[in-house]
Formats: structure tokens, sequence, C-alpha cells
């Protein structure tokens, strides 16, 4: 088994090239933590290039946050493509209870067996067909709530299954991690959870074990949110410190500093 930081430095060796399908409010913060992490990020979604493009990707993320038809086309092409090269994709499931059109959309995805799922309490469970009493893109719901829903998406689709929140819970069917990292800013800046999911992604590239690269991903990521905390005086600052968190955290640090049951 190898350490968090162990799997923090093997990505920033390789510098994963991670191709992002994600909505249009992630797009910028999302690839600003993907390189202050030390990946490559590449957000490309076009009908006509998402799959061509998943085939020299190193890992693939796909959100459904501002999805419409042609990017459903293209998602679920660039899923297949990952899928059968043996690389990681990880699927975010933003608002995937808020309508029936993302339901729907969520299940279809679902059903091409995504490596890693990432969402939050009530994302979780509304990907479940377990309800959910999300806010839009926001969690209505505990974690706890929804750690069932996670393990029956994992037995689902034989991946793990991330849900974050105050407490993080990662499950893969047969093991359990809580990751108690993090800071209550990070939901007051848009789109870090999109940005996680590219991290995850990250880490699982280079990573052999999934559930192990989906643990220390969350593990570093809600670290680097601490050490922005201690520096910022409110989102706007802490979005800036929490960038160069980020970008500071080593994995030396990172196994001094990761809380994981
Ligand atoms: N109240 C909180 N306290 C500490 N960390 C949090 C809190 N809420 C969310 N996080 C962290 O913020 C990151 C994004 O998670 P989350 O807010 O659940 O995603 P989303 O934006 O998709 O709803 C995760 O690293 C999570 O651990
Ligand atoms: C606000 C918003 N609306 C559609 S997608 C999106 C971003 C959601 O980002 P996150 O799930 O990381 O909070
Ligand atoms: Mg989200």
């Amino acid at each position: 088994m190898k350490t968090p930081g162990a799997l923090l430095e093997a990505m920033r060796e390789t510098a994963p090239l991670v191709q992002n399908i994600t909505n249009f409010v992630s797009m910028n913060v999302m690839a600003n933590v993907l390189l202050a992490a030390g990946a490559s990020p590449a957000m490309v979604h076009a009908r006509e290039e998402a799959a061509e493009f998943a085939a020299l990707a190193s890992a693939l993320t796909i959100n459904i946050g501002t999805l419409s038809p042609p990017w459903v086309d293209a998602m679920k092409a660039a899923a297949k493509t990952a899928s059968d090269a043996g690389k990681p994709w990880v699927l975010d499931p933003v608002a995937v209870g808020a309508t029936s059109y993302r339901r729907q959309t969520g299940a279809e995805l679902l059903a091409l067996r995504p490596g890693i799922v990432r969402g939050n309490a009530s994302e979780i469970l509304a990907l479940a067909a377990e309800g959910g009493a999300g806010k839009g893109v926001d969690s209505g719901d505990t974690v706890q709530t929804a750690e069932a829903a996670a393990r029956a998406i994992a037995g689902e689709t034989g991946g793990v299954v991330a849900v974050t929140g105050p407490e993080d819970f990662v499950t893969d069917g047969a093991r359990v991690a809580r990751v108690d990292n993090g800071h209550a800013l990070m939901p007051k800046v848009t789109a870090l959870g999109c940005a996680l999911t590219g991290v995850v992604a990250a880490f699982a590239s280079t990573a052999e074990d999934p559930f192990e690269a989906t643990v220390a991903a969350l593990a570093f990521y809600g670290l680097a949110g601490e050490k922005a905390a201690a520096r910022a005086e409110g989102p706007g600052s802490f979005a800036v410190a929490f960038l160069d968190a980020l970008a500071t955290v080593d994995g030396a640090t990172l196994d001094a500093g990761a809380r994981i049951a």
C-alpha cells in the first residue's frame, strides 16, 4: 500500500493529461486547480473530438453540471473510449436529482460503469434513486445519510464512490474510508467540487488502486483547504490561497496532515 504522499508525488512526476467534459461554471477553476496540483488539464467536449481526445488523455472526467444533448453524446462516446483503453474516468453527477433529464442522463452514464463517482451527499442519494434533498448543485443531506447509497452504486458499477462534505466517505463496495480533512470555506467557492473530481482523476491515472487514489486525492484536497483557510479572510482570498496551497503541499506534508480512518 502506498501512502497518500507517495501517490501525490507519483502523480506529479507524470503530470497526467486530464480531459474534462465539464460545466461552463467550473472550466477555469478546474483547470487552475489541476495545474496547481501538478496535472495537465484540457477541457474538450465537442461531439466531433471528445472520444478521439479520450484516447490521448491519461484520465477523463464527466460532469453534468450544464448538460445538453450534444454534450451528453460526447460524454458517452468519451466514456466508452476511456473504458476500452483501460483509463480511469470519473463521473461528477452535479445536481443529478434536480430534473428528469439529469436523472435519466445520470442513470445512462452510470450504466457505462465509471471507475469512480464523486459527488455530494444529495447527488449520491439521487444517483442511487434514493431521493435526496439537494438544492440545485448544493447538498441538503449529511454524508452519513448517503453511505448506503454509495455502497449500492459501488455494487452496481464495480467501482469506487466518494461522497464529499464535512467528512468524506469512500467505498469500493468492500472497503470503506473516511477523510476528515477540509474546511467550511470550501463549499463557499463555486466549482471546488468539480475541480476535486479532476484531482481524483489525476491521482487515479497514476495509481494502481482507484480506492487508494481517491482517498489520497481527497486528503490532499482537504489539507490544502485547511492551509488556505488559515491565511484567508473569506471566500475570495480563500480561492487564491487554495491554489497556492495545492501547489505547496508535498508528499511529506500530506502524509503528516492526512486524517484518514
Ligand atoms: N463543511 C465542510 N467542511 C470541510 N470540508 C468541506 C465541507 N464541505 C465540503 N468540504 C470539502 O469541499 C470539497 C468539495 O466537496 P463538496 O462541497 O461536497 O462538493 P460539491 O461542490 O460538488 O457539492 C471536498 O474536499 C470536501 O471535503
Ligand atoms: C453553480 C453551478 N451551476 C451549474 S454547474 C455549477 C457548478 C457547481 O460546482 P460544484 O458542484 O463544484 O459546487
Ligand atoms: Mg458538485
